[in-house]
């Protein structure tokens, strides 16, 4: 039986009175242990959904449900992870990965022996003294990843944490975030642009295919789990990505 991680109910939301909405009537849901991604061309309305799932952002109307209960107070209930790290300069590893702990009013020594255990499965062990700009990419992501988890929510939004990653950084951190997922059984929300990395993550692909929304284009993947980056070349695959390259398209003015 599924239990909702999240709804969105009638939900309307503008930026200015004046302007045209962004979500109309907008009805969406996702289920506990989930991961689905979110793709949509640039500006059409991807990271305001993570804004009003957040609480960064109110719906002028409707109504958002986190675990079944409505909440009108949602920050710090959902896990959030940008595109660029944000990772203190100014503070080592282990201290940026425990600031959510350090938040929350657990000790900076527990905190940071809590850190220190998780270390290794995050392929971090070695550099806890390290200061950000000592590792790579891939690294401070997954430092960020880390700090993510450690806020404790059982629902992630990840807003293309690979985005700024080499081709091939990038397909290892995917294989290393699907190996988390499976291990942790969060809930996952992606936002994407790469129809491939949808396609290899999720259960369940939405698209972003008008404004105002009310609803988004809803896609399945025909792909049981554990998945490799070879199963891409699937046949079925192939022709859910060049329908949803089609999709796209159409909504892109050149
Ligand atoms: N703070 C804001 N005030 C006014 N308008 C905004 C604000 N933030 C975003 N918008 C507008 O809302 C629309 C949706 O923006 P949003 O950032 O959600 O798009 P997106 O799909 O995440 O885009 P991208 O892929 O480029 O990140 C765009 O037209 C954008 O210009």
């Amino acid at each position: 039986m599924y239990k909702p991680a999240l709804q969105f109910q009638n939900v309307s939301f503008a930026y200015e009175k004046e302007k045209l909405p962004i979500l109309q009537n907008f009805h969406f849901h996702i289920n506990e242990g989930e991961f689905v991604s979110i793709i949509g061309h640039s500006g059409s309305g991807k990271s305001t959904l993570f804004k009003l799932i957040t609480g960064l952002e109110q719906p002028a109307d409707g109504i958002i449900f986190l675990h079944n209960q409505q909440k009108s107070h949602r920050l710090g209930q959902v896990g959030y992870m940008p595109q660029q790290d944000l990772l203190l300069p100014w503070r080592t590893i282990v201290e940026n990965a425990a600031l959510p702990l350090e938040i929350k009013g657990v000790h900076k020594q527990k905190a940071h022996s809590q850190v220190l255990a998780l270390l290794d499965e995050f392929g971090l062990k070695g550099v806890e003294n390290s200061f950000p700009s000592a590792l790579s990419g891939g690294m401070r992501q997954r430092v960020s990843f880390l700090r993510t988890i450690l806020s404790g929510s059982q629902i992630l939004l990840l807003d293309e944490p690979f985005s700024a990653l080499d081709a091939i950084t990038r397909l290892t951190m995917q294989e290393w975030l699907l190996a988390q997922w499976q291990k942790r059984k969060e809930t996952i929300l992606f936002i994407t642009h790469d129809v491939n990395e949808a396609l290899f993550l999720s259960d369940r692909i939405f698209i972003f295919t008008e404004t105002p929304t009310s609803k988004l284009e809803e896609f399945e993947v025909p792909l049981k789990r554990p998945r490799v980056l070879k199963d891409l070349n699937m046949p079925a695959v192939i022709e859910l990505k060049d329908h949803l390259v089609d999709v796209l398209r159409a909504r892109v003015k050149v």
